[in-house]
């Protein structure tokens, strides 16, 4: 159901309510004269004494779907551009049906670092459990989701309070409506199970780089922490139908080394292809991939057991609202929302 459209006074009113009931700290609310926040270690090793790439002020993205106002990134466009490797293309895999692009980097340490560090602190998360053939799953990793399917958009902030929103340190990433890509009117309340999430600036400027380096166009983003080797995902493809015929994904790592493990549906003798993927690496699987590959990140326990906590963000592009609805149902859910607080994850008493 969408709400209705709310005044920037009436959204930092309602993230005040929510703060309450989140048991992390959370960032001052929005002031007339924002005191600059230093820029954490990582971006000063990055950016040297380069002045102008830095942002003086730590802003937000708000929105009224999200649980908290989400940070912008410390760093500059510019400097976020000056982080990403110089290669331009990266090293195509093919092999029968698998057409990969592999970055080895696609953003080079210490961006990478920064990048996992924010995303990591910034972003809510979600453990999410679901219902699958009688049984309850527990989804073995941490997940969350921003994007709205190409059948929709949402309308653009309220102009009225542009002003605003600029003289403060929160602005709105989006209107709160969803509206129709073919009539131009609010989407139907029934349409989507969870209001859509639109993607925070952080990760837009991420997105960027990532469409002009892969040649694609992306509305979705599904970001996954592996707090450790036991966190995992099983093997799958994503070729559902809201994808489109021979989707691109591409797939950004952040943080510690896991093994990306991919193995064909039907052909056993093709054996598996084993890639330990880096901070900064991204792969790109494409054309026939999904449907006839499967990809998964095992765990490591036991004697390969690691510690080594991961980010991993997919950019997609669903056609439809089935796909909104299966990626907001499977990677937000309906428990509780999590933060990564003082180097553990926090849980809230809320169900954002
Ligand atoms: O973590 C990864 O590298 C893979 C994630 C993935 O396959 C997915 O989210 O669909
Ligand atoms: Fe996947």
């Amino acid at each position: 159901m969408m709400a209705a459209a709310r005044s920037p006074n009436q959204i930092m009113a309602m993230y005040a309510r929510k703060k309450q009931k989140l048991s992390s700290p959370e960032p001052a609310a929005a002031e007339s004269n924002p005191a600059p926040v230093p820029l954490p270690a990582e971006a000063k090793e990055i950016l040297g004494q380069a002045a102008e790439t830095t942002r003086p002020v730590r802003t937000y993205s708000t929105h009224p779907t999200y649980p908290f106002p989400i940070a912008d990134l410390p760093i500059t466009s510019a400097a976020l551009q000056a982080g990403l490797a110089p290669t331009s293309a990266g090293k195509v895999i093919k092999k029968g049906d698998l057409d990969l692009l592999y970055f080895q980097p696609f953003i080079k340490s210490p961006t990478a670092n920064l990048l996992y560090k924010h995303l990591l602190e910034e972003l809510p998360w979600y453990k999410v459990m679901y219902l699958a053939r009688g049984m309850t799953i527990n989804t073995p990793r941490f997940t969350t989701v921003f994007g709205l399917d190409e059948t929709a958009f949402f309308e653009p902030p309220p102009n009225e309070h542009e002003d605003e929103a600029k003289a403060g340190t929160h602005i709105p990433v989006a209107g709160s409506r969803v509206m129709s890509a073919i009539s131009k009117q609010p989407v139907p309340g029934n349409v989507y199970q969870k209001p859509p999430r639109p993607i925070p600036r952080c990760l837009q400027e991420l997105k960027g780089f990532v469409e002009q380096a892969t040649n694609e166009t992306y509305n979705f983003i599904l970001v996954n922490f592996y707090a450790d080797g036991t966190h995992s995902i099983s093997p799958h493809s994503d070729d559902e139908s809201f994808l489109g015929h021979n989707p691109c994904v591409a797939s950004l790592s952040l943080g510690g080394t896991r093994d990306f493990v991919m193995k064909h549906k039907t052909k056993k003798d093709l054996g598996s292809e084993k890639f330990a993927l880096r901070s900064g690496d991204m792969v790109v699987m494409r054309g026939t991939t999904q449907a006839n590959w499967l990809h998964s990140i095992p765990k490591r326990t036991g004697k390969t057991q690691t510690t080594m906590a991961r980010i991993n963000v997919t950019f997609r592009k669903c056609i439809n609202a089935k796909g909104s609805n299966n990626y907001s149902h499977y990677n937000v859910g309906s428990g509780p929302v999590h933060r990564f607080v003082n180097g553990s994850m926090v849980q809230s008493s809320t169900t954002d």
